[in-house]
């Protein structure tokens, strides 16, 4: 872990500008009514968390529109589940042959909030992407909802629906995505989450301050009821043959993550 710094809050490089906080819902106290609420109507006129423990998420979607810093409603409100902080009690530890890894002590209900994928916010085209730094999160919904290559994503006990939020914007999700989030020097706990083909974890992107996809907040949620002590693992979604090194040379990395579909390589 040499070289690293913990954080709690994304770090906004100098050269990344964040959009204006949005103007929000009216409600007071929590948002319940789906047809008045303005955040609720982003989401299809729905909420996208239900009530329980602190919130749980119905199931995936391309992005979660929540309440943010100028809505009426209170910090206890629903649509607010992600931005409470990390809620159960996470441990770093060593592996045999994938370095630090992330467990809980406590069980994690499907559809729950684990934590936020943190560290500085940048430009893609500033970072050493493709070679050395295994630490950076791209930030590309519509990519992260589909999976790559087509690939179907297993999320457990939470649904994907099969609808496609960005129809008409294919050509978009091709490109590199302009911004990404590199835990390499600072971060929080998610940056030693390992990868696995048949993982406990998934993505979802979430706005609530501002509506800038490109710059949407990525959380990890639980995919399936998770017993204390079992490694919390995200498809972290290569695609096979997408990783170059520095001389242009297909990388390739071997996937220990164990599952009896392994892809056999992260990348
Ligand atoms: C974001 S870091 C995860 C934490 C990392 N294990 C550590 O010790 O800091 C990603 C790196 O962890 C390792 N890793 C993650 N998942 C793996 C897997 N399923 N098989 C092998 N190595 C893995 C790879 O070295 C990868 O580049």
């Amino acid at each position: 872990m040499e070289g690293y710094t913990y954080c709690k809050s994304l770090q906004i490089a100098k050269n990344v500008k964040l959009p204006a906080n949005v103007s929000g819902c009216n409600c007071q106290g929590t948002c319940v009514d789906p047809r008045t609420c303005a955040c609720a109507k982003l989401n299809g006129s729905d909420f996208p968390y239900v009530q329980l423990n602190g919130g749980r998420l119905i199931e995936a979607r391309a992005v979660v529109f929540e309440c943010g810093p100028n809505c009426g409603c209170g910090p206890g409100c629903v649509n607010r589940t992600s931005q409470r902080g990390i809620k159960h009690r996470l441990e770093v530890f060593r592996t045999p042959k994938k370095g630090w890894a992330v467990r809980s002590w406590e069980f994690i209900p499907a559809g729950a909030p684990v934590c936020e994928y943190i560290g500085a916010l940048v430009r893609t085209e500033d970072t050493d992407h493709v070679c050395e730094n295994n630490y950076i999160f791209d930030i590309d919904c519509l990519q992260t909802m589909r999976g790559l290559g087509g690939r179907e994503r297993r999320l457990g006990d939470v649904s994907v629906p099969s609808i496609n939020c960005f129809d008409g914007d294919d050509q978009k999700s091709e490109s590199v995505p302009e911004f990404c989030i590199d835990a390499g020097s600072t971060g929080n706990i998610a940056r030693f989450i390992n990868h696995s083909c048949e993982p406990n974890l998934f993505v979802q992107c979430v706005l609530s301050s501002h509506h800038d996809v490109k710059l949407a907040r990525v959380m990890l949620f639980a995919a399936d009821n998770i017993p204390p002590m079992q490694e919390l693992t995200y498809d972290y979604g290569y695609a096979l043959d997408s990783v170059h090194g520095p001389s242009g040379k297909i990388k390739q990395m071997p996937c220990y993550c164990g599952a009896a579909d392994c892809r056999k390589r992260l990348f």
